[in-house]
């Protein structure tokens, strides 16, 4: 296995509040890998980092071996992120919005696989019918994947689901790792990642303070 991600002595700070302090960590290609921690711990923080869309203040960071602050276009390129709800376009039925953002990338998946790959119907718009919580969040899923990408970030995925919804986002997860795409799930949830990862990063206060294989 190599390396997709490597993060190593990453600080940022806003103005004196120290968001993300020495923090270090990697991501092996094909693993959920999953960063955990309280609301204001600096996950977040550290994904911006990641993608290029926030600088940090010293340490490293490579994604595909680019560092996202010189090279943002082709990080961004090989990274997907979960489309937030809003971010979707109403009305939309399912299909011909994966078709749309399948288009912006030079190799999209085939929809219709994916689509049966994350059990959603031809019949389901994006947001109108597309129903519940889980079938959302599903879709949420799909677009990030649509582009094929190498690396996907989920953050917050499963955040006001219910216990049901959230096993189906789960095995939806469980899909895009299978078609080969290395995860990166940043919950507040531990057992989330427990279910789900294969290694797990706990936060506290800006500080990881443990990496490994989840205890299950
Ligand atoms: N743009 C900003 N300006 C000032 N402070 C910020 C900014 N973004 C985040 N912070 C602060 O940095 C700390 C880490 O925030 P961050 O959003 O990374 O945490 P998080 O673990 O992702 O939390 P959540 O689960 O609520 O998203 C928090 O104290 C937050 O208030």
């Amino acid at each position: 296995m190599s390396a997709v991600i490597e993060v190593q002595h990453l600080n940022k700070s806003f103005g004196d509040l120290v968001a993300v302090e020495d923090v270090s960590f990697t991501v092996e290609e094909g693993e959920i890998f999953g960063i955990v921690g309280p609301r204001g711990s600096g996950k977040t923080t550290i994904v911006e980092c990641l993608e290029g869309l926030r600088a940090h203040d010293s340490g490293s960071i490579q994604v595909l071996g680019r560092d996202p602050r010189q090279e943002r276009a082709e990080v961004t390129r090989r990274i997907a992120d979960r489309l937030q709800d809003g971010r979707l376009p109403d009305r939309l039925a399912v299909a011909e919005a994966l078709t749309l953002y399948g288009s912006f990338y030079r190799d999209p998946a085939d929809w219709r696989e994916l689509m049966a790959a994350l059990g959603l119907t031809t019949s389901s718009r994006t947001r109108e019918g597309a129903g519940t919580s889980s079938s959302r969040h599903r879709l949420s899923v799909a677009f990030a994947d649509v582009g094929r990408p190498q690396v996907a970030v989920l953050d917050g995925l499963t955040t006001g689901q219910d216990p049901r919804s959230r096993r189906e986002t789960w095995a939806a997860v469980e899909s895009v790792r299978a078609s080969g795409v290395t995860i990166l799930l940043v919950t507040p949830f531990r057992a989330e990642a427990e279910q789900l990862c294969d290694r797990v990063a706990l936060m506290d206060r800006g500080r990881l303070t443990v990496t490994g294989p989840p205890a299950r």
